[in-house]
């Protein structure tokens, strides 16, 4: 773990590799809030990730919900997750789902990306395999504007988690 301070005090390259993977695959994100140094909180820094997604085109957005791997999806099995993406479905109980369940969150996914055209996305780490479950049923009523703002801000609840994990407040 570090401190804040430490986050303020480290080189460049450093910040980008320990913060390279808080959104997952952007890198371009800890490059961006690099520069936004020093923090006087923690707080402060969670808030420049989420500034830098609230920033972004839709276009952009749309690439950062679509570079998020499928729950409990082809690349779980294959164990090929990012090492933060694997403890979070782990974290979820999406590791020790039966088939019934497997092949429903399964299912909903392909919905979820055939109405969409993005994967489904939410903060395992604040949910379970039923409300996961729960979660894909009703977010698929919801319009594409919609869930792209609710993507975007699981991506966010999804960050802060990965940030607390790095950084503590003193
Ligand atoms: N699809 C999806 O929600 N994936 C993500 N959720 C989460 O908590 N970690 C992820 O990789």
């Amino acid at each position: 773990m570090y401190s804040v301070h430490e986050v303020n005090s480290m080189p460049d390259d450093r910040f980008v590799w320990v913060f390279g993977n808080v959104i997952e695959l952007c890198k371009d994100a800890a490059v961006w809030v690099k520069k936004k140094r020093p923090f006087n909180r923690l707080a402060d820094l969670c808030t420049e990730f989420h500034k830098y997604l609230d920033n972004l085109s839709v276009e952009e957005k749309l690439v950062i919900l679509k570079s998020h791997p499928d729950l409990a999806g082809r690349l779980a099995a294959l164990g090929e997750l990012t090492k933060e993406s694997t403890e979070e479905q782990k974290s979820a109980g999406l590791d020790k789902i039966n088939a019934e369940q497997k092949s429903i969150i399964n299912a909903c996914n392909e919905r979820y990306k055939f109405k969409f055209g993005f994967p489904f996305i939410i903060c395992a780490r604040e949910n379970k395999v039923q409300s996961i479950i729960d979660g894909l049923h009703s977010r698929i009523l919801n319009s594409r504007d919609q869930e792209i703002e609710t993507g975007i801000n699981e991506v966010k609840k999804i960050c802060k988690l990965r940030i607390l994990d790095i950084v503590n407040e003193n």
